[in-house]
């Protein structure tokens, strides 16, 4: 039986100060780091082991996968990093307080930004420093592939492509694969694979350092799920 691993990053910083954050490269928080410590211990005790990692380019994924793998005695395996699996864009509302940003706009319209398929948040424009054209990680991207804000549909159509070109061939090469991704690089990832339809999605939200684990078939489709919550 074929088994996929996904798990979002431990609590970051801005998590616990409730702030939009997407591609903001913010760190985890002391109880991030626990959480990313003990899935690593639940993981090692339930008798995981992975032959490759996949994560983002973003610190608090990395660093959740970190310490996993050092807990399972796993550093050593290959670790591949995309701006694919990075959290959805959140355009213009990265680094506001998402409570002050509903008391503004109103819980309905926040609700739309954070859950729903195809709502974009208001995007960045060119000249302000969030927008990741600038940032050196980001290089290889083309003017296209650089977002100034996402929707939920847009992070699904930017990460399948390497679920189809690095995650699905590396599972179908029998390679034990763990996922560490963000909240809703991790929607679009269940979505894709439970096949949500698109008025459903806004129902699922996933919790941060907690094992999700995919049973599949030999078509990669999904048999059975569930979350590794060491009680
Ligand atoms: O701020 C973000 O980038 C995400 C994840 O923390 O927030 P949300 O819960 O609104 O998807």
């Amino acid at each position: 039986m074929i088994k996929l691993v996904l798990i979002r990053h431990g609590e970051s910083i801005w998590n616990y100060e409730n702030i939009f954050t997407g591609w903001t490269d913010v760190d985890l928080s002391a109880h991030g780091i626990t959480e990313a410590k003990q899935a690593g211990s639940i993981l090692k005790k339930e008798g995981y082991v992975f032959d490759i990692a996949f994560t983002s380019v973003l610190k608090r994924a990395i660093k959740t996968l970190w310490y996993i793998l050092d807990e399972m005695d796993l550093t050593w395996i290959p670790v591949q990093k995309t701006w694919r699996l990075n959290e959805r864009h959140y355009g213009a509302l990265q680094g506001l307080n998402k409570a002050e940003v509903a008391k503004k706009y109103g819980e309905e319209q926040v609700f739309l930004w954070r859950r729903s398929y195809d709502t974009p948040p208001p995007p960045l424009t060119l000249t302000d420093n969030r927008y990741p054209g600038n940032d050196v990680r980001y290089r290889s991207l083309s003017k296209e592939e650089i977002p100034f804000t996402e929707s939920l549909r847009d992070t699904i159509f930017r990460f399948l492509p390497y679920w189809d070109d690095a995650i699905a061939p590396a599972i179908r090469e029998k390679k034990r694969v763990i996922v560490v991704a963000h909240g809703n690089s991790l929607r679009a990832l269940v979505k894709y694979l439970d096949d949500i339809p698109d008025d459903k999605i806004a129902e699922l939200s996933i919790p941060t350092g907690i094992p999700l684990v995919y049973e599949l078939d030999e078509g990669l489709k999904p048999t059975s799920k569930y979350y590794l919550r060491g009680d």
